[in-house]
């Protein structure tokens, strides 16, 4: 198409919202003018589905479960007066737990402020805060935020040493929606071990965000954290950012959490449109509908021309994928769903993989996200008439022009700045066009029925683990091999595991396993004498 042809096209799609400064353009996907027309139907169906939704129906019906992510910045929404107080009064308490801690009024056990905020969380229970925390952190922040997301001991290390004697004045946020996930358990267990070794009671510097009388929520009420915020059964992980999981951190930080929930209370009103050309969350989930035929069959790009946005795609990577990569449809029909996100952000990624989205396997699309706003204040010139902000646009516009010439189609969404309210609006935007595109897919996009398999595995292999070690110390003077240990241990079949376990027992000091090496790695001999 020429670039006057596009123009037009550019003119007859955008779709801009005055209030949030936000706009989408689709004019780079290639459907036909036609396509909104012959999946109006479908959308209208989604649209209803939508709706239902958001007045109370059990949208999650294999957890028998309400979906009100909306309600949290709309409280009014909510299907009964108890819980849109709940919503409001728990909005109340992070507001108030995090101005005494600001205040001084919730101190360290030294009486002086807290400094550091340390979140434990992994998942919904951390993408969310990370995301937020890092496209708006600024030097001026109330606190500084670090985070336990894994159950990796090094990790956890590498942070531990960062806040350094700093500890004393960290306070710990325990986030998680089912109180029992084992790596964030692990996390505060790491955590509480730190403190005790710096002479710090963890209590004292312990707070909890839960379901009610979750593992979690028992763990802080008997050792006496200093507070517990409420997670709901009708919060999915994924959507959790704008409950406590999200504004409680956000708020310690010194984030205003009254404009983030504004950006995405207004977005939510935008994207509730019916009609299909005034609605971005409904133009997105078309998009991806068309440029993977609605099955998946390319993945999502995501390119933000900003360094603030870096983690989106890492956030919009649980939100969409969890949400959408189902092997069932709703009829219990296989269908093996899905759209696979990947991006980082640009310039950057000119110089790493766009030389192979522009020339090689075309199996993507892209979503290109323009921020107006460079920086505060105005920008020296790196050559005449231009500044580094000038360049950051310029790549955005070449690549963007380049790709499409070779028919890598794109979406782009622009914003003015990054700001609360504008982070609000785009985590709104992406909750409602994975909901509306499950629905046009007909996936139930609340559960997640995949990550459970991965779950009980491990612990399949954490039990084989135990006997392991018990048969080594039971016999201190034998060494094994792994088929000695898998044969003893009378399970043969469970060889490959054995191994796997006895390597990474040995590689590591803490269980005493010592290992020789024989001719090949699988012949190695583990034993726990010394
Ligand atoms: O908040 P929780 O219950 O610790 O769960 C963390 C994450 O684990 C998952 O259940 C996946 O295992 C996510 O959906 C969720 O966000």
């Amino acid at each position: 198409m020429q670039k006057l042809q596009l123009w037009e096209r550019y003119k007859n799609r955008l779709y801009h919202n005055a209030e949030l400064d936000l706009s989408v353009d689709t004019s780079r996907m290639n459907f036909p003018d036609s396509y909104l027309e012959e999946m109006e139907p479908r959308l209208q169906k989604a649209f209803e589905e939508m709706a239902d939704l958001e007045a109370g129906a059990i949208a999650n019906p294999d957890e028998q479960r309400m979906v009100g992510h909306y309600w949290l910045r709309a409280p009014q929404l909510a299907p009964t007066a108890e819980l849109a107080e709940e919503i409001k009064a728990t909005l109340a308490s992070v507001k108030a737990f995090a101005s005494s801690v600001h205040q001084g009024n919730i101190a360290a056990p030294d009486g002086h402020r807290f400094e550091n905020l340390l979140v434990v969380g992994i998942g919904g229970s951390a993408l969310g805060p990370q995301f937020i925390a890092d496209s708006l952190g600024s030097a001026q922040d109330r606190m500084k935020v670090f985070f336990f997301d894994n159950t990796d001991p090094d990790g956890m290390d590498k942070v531990l040493a960062e806040i350094g004697s700093g500890l004393k004045r960290t306070l710990t946020v325990v986030i998680s929606k089912s109180g029992g996930t084992k790596e964030t358990r692990n996390g505060m267990l790491e955590a509480r071990q730190a403190f005790e070794q710096a002479g710090l009671h963890f209590a004292a510097h312990a707070v909890a965000v839960t379901g009610s009388d979750s593992e979690l929520d028992r763990t802080a009420s008997q050792e006496g954290w200093l507070g517990t915020l409420p997670m709901w059964d009708w919060v999915g992980g994924r959507t959790s950012v704008t409950s406590a999981v999200g504004l409680l951190p956000a708020a310690l930080q010194g984030i205003d959490i009254d404009r983030l929930l504004a950006g995405a209370r207004i977005c939510d009103q935008a994207t509730r449109s019916r009609s299909t050309r005034d609605n971005p969350a409904a133009l997105l989930a078309l998009s991806w509908f068309h440029a993977t035929a609605g099955k998946g069959e390319r993945d999502m790009v995501l390119l933000p021309y900003k360094d603030r946005l870096l983690l989106f795609s890492r956030y919009l990577q649980q939100l969409i994928m969890e949400s959408l990569g189902k092997e069932l449809d709703r009829d219990g029909k296989k269908v093996l769903q899905g759209i696979t996100v990947y991006g980082n952000k640009g310039s950057t990624d000119q110089h790493a993989y766009v030389q192979q989205l522009r020339e090689g396997v075309p199996n993507f699309f892209v979503t290109f996200i323009e921020v107006l706003k460079d920086r505060e204040g105005a920008s020296m010139l790196v050559e005449p008439g231009a500044t580094s902000g000038d360049y950051l646009s310029g790549f955005f516009q070449g690549t963007r022009s380049a790709l499409y010439e070779k028919d890598r189609e794109s979406v782009t969404i622009t914003i003015r700045e990054i700001s609360p309210a504008s982070i609000g609006a785009l985590i709104a935007l992406y909750e409602r066009a994975v909901g509306l595109y499950a629905s046009l897919i007909n996936v139930n996009a609340y559960h997640q029925p995949g990550v459970e398999a991965g779950k009980k595995a491990a612990g399949t292999v954490l039990k084989l683990q135990g006997e392991i070690l018990e048969m080594l110390r039971r016999q201190p003077e034998r060494d094994f091999t792994c088929a000695d240990m898998a044969m003893t241990l009378a399970r043969p079949e469970e060889v490959e595991t054995v191994f796997i376990i006895l390597r990474h027992l040995a590689a590591n000091p803490s269980h005493g396993v010592s290992v020789t090496a024989g001719e090949k790695v699988w012949e190695n001999r583990f034993s726990a004498g010394k």
